[in-house]
């Protein structure tokens, strides 16, 4: 793991820096995904859970009938770091080829 990967981002920043829905919620980063069925929930979580492994980097994981929450943070130094933003614009990603919406 590079020291940039867990470099320290301020609030601000990862609100800049994370595509939507992701929004910065008392120092993490947030984001629900409205899957629909926990079937495509579970094909979605699975895409995710995916990327986090690639990048040894892993978002708490709210899954629900119809709904997907992610938390992310980094544990390692205790608040943002440029790892979240980047599993978050990954995640962001998977739900845009998997036309997982949010609203
Ligand atoms: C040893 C391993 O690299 C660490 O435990 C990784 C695993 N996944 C992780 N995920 C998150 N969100 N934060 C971490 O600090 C973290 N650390």
């Amino acid at each position: 793991m590079t020291e940039d990967h867990y470099r320290p981002l301020t609030a601000a920043a990862a609100a800049e820096q994370a595509p939507a829905p992701w929004r910065v919620v008392d120092g993490a980063l947030v984001a629900r995904y409205r899957t629909g069925t926990m079937v495509r929930g579970l094909e979605f979580a699975t895409a995710i859970v995916a990327a986090a492994e690639a990048a040894n980097h892993h978002p708490d994981i709210d899954f629900r009938y119809s709904t997907v929450a992610l938390v992310l943070t980094t544990h390692a130094i205790g608040q943002l770091s440029a790892a979240d933003v980047s599993l978050a614009v990954a995640i962001a990603q998977i739900a845009d080829a998997q036309d997982v919406g949010w609203h």
